[in-house]
């Protein structure tokens, strides 16, 4: 059977330090990984990441890096320096992801410290078909996805974030050792938000996905650790 708690990301999307310690320290026994992303990371300057390092919790660092080559390395180099364990750039141009690829490696070879797994971010979860082609793109979140997953796959970054709409598709043309990050996740009963391209978490285990992020529907939740325990449940149910 499954560990539901190793494919749960938590989601702390809150903009200060001390909703995110109470809410880490609420659901520590519950949840093992935890996702600090813009919002969190530019309000504290990245103290959340230090505490959950004290808590000796996995980090997922979503700073979603896209940028000229030079200052993607650079700033990926950064970030293996704060022990983070799952990372994520945009799909951008080939060498910018392959010397992402290439920085984790040595900067974790150099401090003899574990490479972060770098995920490439293929179509926000938040995009419709109708927002690709306003922003001048004629495919569909799909075939945008899974031809973003295949150049991330070249330039040797570990895997993509992808709705778990199209996940099957790409761990057909990727493999299944090609990590797969869904959010967009929500549980039938939950408020789907600013999300267009949503899957339950029974759905998105079922399709391939290797890790579920989920934020609002166990941060917003009147009982954040009960909504975290359902959503273990029903990924080890499916
Ligand atoms: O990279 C991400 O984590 C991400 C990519 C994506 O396509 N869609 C997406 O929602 N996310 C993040 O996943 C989380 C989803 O939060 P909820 O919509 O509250 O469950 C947010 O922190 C987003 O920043």
């Amino acid at each position: 059977m499954i560990n539901g708690k190793e494919k749960l990301i938590v989601a702390i999307d809150t903009n200060e330090f001390d909703k995110a310690k109470e809410l880490i320290d609420k659901l520590e026994d519950s949840v093992d990984i935890f996702k600090v992303g813009l919002e969190q990371y530019v309000a504290t300057r990245g103290k959340t990441v230090d505490y959950l390092n004290e808590k000796g919790k996995k980090i997922f660092l979503d700073l979603k890096f896209h940028d000229i080559p030079n200052t993607m390395q650079s700033a990926v180099r950064a970030a293996v320096r704060d022990k983070v364990w799952l990372m994520t750039i945009h799909v951008s141009d080939l060498e910018g992801m392959r010397q992402c690829a290439v920085a984790a490696k040595e900067e974790a070879e150099r401090l003899n410290i574990q490479k972060p797994i770098i995920v490439g971010v293929t179509v926000l979860t938040s995009l419709s078909n109708q927002d690709l082609q306003d922003i001048g793109c004629n495919m569909t979140t799909e075939e945008l996805a899974i031809k973003r997953a295949k150049l991330a796959k070249e330039s040797g970054i570990d895997g993509i974030v992808c709705s778990a709409q199209e996940v099957d598709k790409i761990v057909e043309a990727c493999g299944t050792e090609f990590v797969t990050v869904c959010p967009g996740i929500r549980p039938a009963t939950a408020a789907v938000g600013d999300q267009k391209r949503v899957v339950t978490p029974a759905d998105a285990i079922n399709k391939g996905a290797h890790y579920l992020v989920v934020g609002r529907p166990i941060t917003k939740a009147t009982n954040p650790k009960e909504s975290a325990l359902n959503i273990v449940r029903e990924i080890e149910n499916a």
